[in-house]
Order: structure tokens, then C-alpha cells, then sequence
């Protein structure tokens, strides 16, 4: 079977609520590749005693750097426990990790109801993998742009 990586990551507020939704799924997390951001990551690796590919803190540029693998193709799977009770100094990158996300058909998961319906899907634990969007249409111009 492919092997999948997920993403995860939480806001401040969040985290204890994550830590504890991974450790709870310790087990279907087994043959997963986790990335993460900075934080996140750090507490990820301590809570479930395994290594993470940690990227930076998210208002560092972290949320950049993940919605940049998810465009690269190396991230199947995005459980982000975003808070949505405080406002974040990085804001514009948290919208644009989501809109990478959406673009790129990936599953995403906000909360815990969520991120279980995807953790515990078949399509998971399985070859299924989503269809690609097809991007012909945007990728470069064939013909030049009048610059005046
Ligand atoms: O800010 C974040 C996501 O927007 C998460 O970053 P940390 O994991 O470094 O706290």
C-alpha cells in the first residue's frame, strides 16, 4: 500500500485537544508519515514518542510550509485544529493552507468530529487515493502578456 502522510496542526487553544485526539489513535497513526508544524510537532513527538517532520512555527511560516508539500503532493491529509475563538497574527497564511488544501482535493479535518470520520475511513487505511484537479488551464500562458 502507498504510504500516506498526514498533516498535523493546532492553534495554541487547541493543542491539548489534539495531543490527546493523537494519542487516542496512536494505532492508526502506526504506518502514517506525520508532518507538522514547529510547535505542534515538538508536543507531537513527545505525546506520541515518535519522529515528525517538523517545519516551522506556524506564524513563522510554518502553515506556508505545509500548504507547500500539500502542493507538492506529499501530504494526503490535513487535521488542523484552527481556533475560532482568537484571532491569529498570521491569519492570511492559515487562509491560504485552507484554500491549498481545498485546491488540491485533500481531506481536511477542523475538530476532533472530523478528524475522526477521517482517521477511522477505509479510504485511509486503503489504496483509494483522490483525483487531482485538472490544472491544464492555469498552468502557463502560451502566449506572451502585453506589457505597456
Ligand atoms: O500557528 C499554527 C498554525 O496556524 C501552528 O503553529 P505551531 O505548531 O508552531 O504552534
Amino acid at each position: 500500500m502507498t504510504k500516506r502522510n498526514i498533516a498535523l496542526v493546532a492553534h495554541d487553544n487547541k493543542k491539548q485537544e489534539l495531543m490527546t485526539w493523537a494519542k487516542d489513535n496512536q494505532a492508526l497513526f502506526a504506518n502514517i508519515g506525520i508532518y507538522a508544524t514547529g510547535t505542534t510537532g515538538r508536543l507531537v513527538e513527545q505525546t506520541l514518542n515518535r519522529p515528525v517532520q517538523r517545519l516551522l512555527s506556524g506564524p513563522l511560516g510554518g502553515d506556508q510550509q505545509i500548504g507547500a508539500k500539500i502542493a507538492e503532493g506529499a501530504i494526503d491529509v490535513l487535521i488542523f485544529f484552527w481556533d475560532p475563538l482568537e484571532p491569529q497574527p498570521h491569519d492570511p497564511d492559515i487562509k491560504a493552507l485552507l484554500r491549498i488544501a481545498a485546491l488540491y482535493n485533500i481531506p481536511v479535518a477542523c475538530n476532533k468530529a472530523s478528524a475522526d470520520y477521517i482517521i477511522n475511513s477505509p479510504l485511509l487505511h486503503n489504496d483509494y487515493k483522490p483525483d487531482l484537479p485538472d490544472f491544464s488551464a492555469y498552468t502557463s500562458r502560451q502566449t506572451p502578456i502585453d506589457i505597456v
